[in-house]
C-alpha cells in the first residue's frame, strides 16, 4: 500500500485582512505545495508576500478558510501548541533575521534544537549532535568557525543571514519559508547559499518557499506562483498599502 504524503502547505478559502485596514490583504481559493516542492513566490513591493509567509508559519491566522501544514490545521492549536508546531516543523529566513543580538551565533542556530524535541530528535536520528550540526551547516554556508563565538550583533548583515539560514535548517524542519534571504549577499555568496539550501531540503525532504525579488534565483525552482494571479484581493492590497 503506498502512503501519500500530505501536502507541506494547502490553502483553502484563505481570506486576511490586517487589523484596522479598510479591505483583504489577501483572497486565495487554494494553493498546494506538495512535500518537498521548491516554490519560488514572486510579487511586487506590498503585494502580500510577508503576510502569506506569516500566515503558513501560523504567527498570524487568518479570518477565513484554512492553512496546513504537513496536513495539520494550524487554527486548530492553541496559540502554544502553534508555537511548538512551528519550532519542530517550519524553519524560518526572514528579512529581520530576528537573532538574539547578545547570544553568540552558534548559540542563535542552536535554539532552534533547544527549543524542538523533533529537531533534536532528527539530528540524533542522523548520528549526529545539534553542535556538530550547527558547525557543518556554518562551515557549507562559509561562515568562518571564529565567528560562531561572536555575539550575532558583531556580524556583518550578510553573516547574520547566513546564521539564520543555519538556524532555520538544523534539524530539517519539513517547510522552509525564506524571505528575501540572500538579499545582502554577494554574487557568489547568493550562488552558494541558493544551493546549500536546495541540497539541504532536498536531503530533508523539505518544501521550501522562497520569496524574492531577484529574477534571476527563479531558474532553480520546480514551481514559480505569481501571487499577484492567485490573489483575488490583489488590488485592494496595494491599494491599502499606498493609502
Ligand atoms: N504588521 C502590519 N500591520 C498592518 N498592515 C501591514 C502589516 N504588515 C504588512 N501590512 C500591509 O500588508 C500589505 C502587504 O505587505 P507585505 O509586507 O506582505 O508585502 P510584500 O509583498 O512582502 O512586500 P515587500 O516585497 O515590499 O517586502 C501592505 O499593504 C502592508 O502595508
Amino acid at each position: 500500500m503506498s502512503v501519500i504524503a500530505a501536502p507541506a502547505v494547502r490553502l483553502a478559502g484563505l481570506r486576511y485582512r490586517w487589523p484596522g485596514a479598510q479591505a483583504d490583504c489577501l483572497d486565495i481559493e487554494r494553493l498546494d505545495i506538495a512535500s518537498g516542492e521548491r516554490v519560488f513566490l514572486r510579487g511586487p513591493s506590498g503585494s502580500g508576500k510577508t503576510t502569506l509567509l506569516s500566515l503558513v508559519g501560523g504567527v498570524i491566522l487568518p479570518q477565513a478558510g484554512s492553512v496546513e501544514v504537513s496536513g495539520q490545521v494550524l487554527a486548530a492549536l492553541s496559540s502554544g501548541a502553534r508555537d511548538r508546531f512551528r519550532a519542530d516543523h517550519v524553519g524560518f529566513v526572514f528579512q529581520l533575521f530576528n537573532l538574539l543580538p547578545w547570544l553568540s551565533a552558534l548559540d542563535n542556530i542552536l535554539l532552534a534544537c533547544r527549543f524542538s524535541p523533533q529537531r533534536r530528535a532528527r539530528v540524533a536520528a542522523a548520528g549526529s549532535t545539534p553542535a556538530a550540526e550547527a558547525a557543518r551547516l556554518a562551515a557549507r554556508l562559509d561562515l568562518d568557525p571564529g565567528l560562531l563565538a561572536r555575539p550575532a550583533a558583531q556580524l556583518s548583515v550578510g553573516q547574520q543571514q547566513r546564521v539564520a539560514a543555519a538556524r532555520a535548517l538544523i534539524g530539517r524542519p519539513g517547510l522552509v519559508v525564506a524571505d528575501e534571504p540572500t538579499s545582502a549577499l554577494d554574487a557568489d555568496r547568493q550562488q552558494a547559499f541558493i544551493a546549500l539550501l536546495l541540497e539541504e531540503c532536498a536531503a530533508a525532504g523539505a518544501a521550501l518557499l522562497f520569496v524574492s525579488h531577484d529574477q534571476r534565483l527563479a531558474a532553480h525552482f520546480d514551481r514559480v506562483l505569481e501571487l499577484d494571479h492567485m490573489n483575488r484581493a490583489s488590488a485592494a492590497c496595494a491599494a491599502e498599502g499606498g493609502a
